[in-house]
């Protein structure tokens, strides 16, 4: 399967996805979603036909991969594969395969074809239930894991000389629980949309190209964004009921994203320039122990209040945050970067549900995930210091997983991961 090239994508559609080169020159409908300008300007975001947000998309190729920087949006869908083959070949065929039905699903377009427009007497290119929905801001994002450059002392790809240093293990780190059919994958894709279907659709598509070559070991469905990027969006709430992402790094702060999200040239591999590294942790949060617990010593638990978000001492959500105000074992306390060598990670979780845990509650909680320019400075040592965390008594960590995101891939031809398989 091959990237149909603009003209094509038009026609392709046939349900009036506009082409992004189209969708630019659409005067006075194009819009710039949140914070995307400070996601790199090339990363402009376009409103589809009817002009509305729900109908936007966001722009897939660039110098950073989108759902990293760009707004978040209101659904994930978050799947990790195994690689089935031992063939380079296949793999790198798949992920240029890959790479072009993620730019089609991204811009609203169908996978190839179409659900309908090939032929009878073969399986259709798109499975078809995002036909007629827009783009709805579908960003796809690819990483990783550790066990793609090595899995049992095997280099099955002849990757391992390209191991990124900062692709490390997570250690153990008090009180996780995992699962390890929830953890680990060889890649992973973070799928988020304002509309579940159209993740869905997106990962489903994915998968079933990769039949063969990848299957999926885990996924994710997450609701409710836990973090933004966008700051002068309402901050939206956990299921503790908190707001969370109050200081999250905003997609605009391109200062801050160079130095904290962004891996560099010269940061030990340089394929991985642009690019930057995710830490995913499936956290079982015990919300019937935590509706049981008094309003103030939930406020103290995390060193906000729980109406406005204001640390403690302070009013509003944004007043600056006093350390010496909080507990010493205050969620937030412990995860600033003054208590953590200045370090900072843009969150982007989802709050999850999926049914009952079998003895009468509810199997629910938050779907962590971080983006870092080096995880050993990040995530991992912002967790060592939550091993006091006052809030561990309501949570427990029960899945894992760490993957090196390469950079957005090339316009004009590039694919997800071409650097490391050049
Ligand atoms: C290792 C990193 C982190 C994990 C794991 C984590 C879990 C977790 N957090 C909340 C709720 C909140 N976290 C808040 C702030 C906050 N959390 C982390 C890191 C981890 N959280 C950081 C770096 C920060 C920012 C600290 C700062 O600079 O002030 C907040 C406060 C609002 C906010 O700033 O976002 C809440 C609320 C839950 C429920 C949870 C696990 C289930
Ligand atoms: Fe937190």
């Amino acid at each position: 399967m091959t990237e149909p090239g603009p003209e094509r994508r038009e026609d392709a559609t046939g349900r009036g996805g506009l082409s992004r080169r189209r969708m630019l020159g659409f005067s006075g409908a194009s819009l710039l979603v949140g914070a995307a300008a400070g996601a790199g300007l090339d990363r402009v975001a376009s409103a589809d036909e009817d002009d509305s947000p729900a109908g936007a998309s966001i722009a897939f190729h660039g110098a950073h991969q989108a759902g990293i920087a760009t707004p978040v949006q209101d659904r994930l869908h978050f799947a990790a594969f195994d690689v089935t083959t031992g063939d380079r070949v296949k793999l790198v065929r798949m992920l240029k395969e890959w790479t072009a039905a993620a730019a089609a699903m991204t811009a609203g377009r169908p996978v190839g074809q179409g659900a309908v427009g090939g032929p009878a007497v073969a399986p259709p290119d798109d499975t078809g239930e995002a036909e007629g929905l827009p783009p709805s801001r579908l960003t796809l994002t690819i990483g990783f894991g550790p066990t793609l450059f090595e899995k049992d002392g095997k280099d099955r790809f002849g990757l391992k000389a390209r191991r990124p240093p900062a692709l490390v293990e997570l250690p153990h780190f008090p009180g996780d629980n995992l699962d390890p059919d929830r953890s680990g994958g060889d890649i992973v894709v973070q799928a988020c949309a304002d509309d579940p279907q159209v993740a869905v659709h997106a990962v489903r598509n994915l998968a079933r190209i990769g039949f063969g070559v990848v299957g999926v070991r885990w996924s994710q469905l997450g609701f409710g964004k836990t973090s933004s990027t966008t700051p002068d969006a309402q901050t939206p709430r956990n299921l503790f009921g908190f707001k969370d992402g109050t200081e999250n790094i905003a997609g605009t702060d391109t200062a801050l994203l160079d130095r904290h999200v962004w891996a560099a040239k010269g940061d030990g591999s340089d394929w991985m320039a642009g690019g930057s590294y995710l830490v995913a942790r499936r956290i079982r949060m015990h919300i019937e122990t935590w509706d049981r617990t008094s309003l103030r010593e939930q406020e103290d638990i995390f060193g906000r209040n729980k109406g406005e978000g204001a640390p403690a001492g302070g009013r509003k959500e944004r007043d600056k945050i006093v350390l010496a105000k909080l507990r010493p074992d205050a969620h937030v306390r412990l995860a600033h970067p003054d208590t953590n060598g200045g370090t900072k990670i843009l969150r982007r979780g989802y709050s999850f549900t999926d049914g009952s845990d079998g003895l009468g509650r509810l199997e629910a909680g938050l779907f962590f995930i971080a983006f870092q320019r080096d995880p050993r400075t990040g995530f991992i040592r912002i967790q060592q210091s939550l091993a006091t965390d006052a809030m561990n008594e309501y949570i427990q960590h029960v899945g894992s997983g760490i993957y090196a995101c390469p950079p957005g891939p090339r316009e004009d031809g590039g694919y997800w991961g071409e650097g490391l398989f050049a």
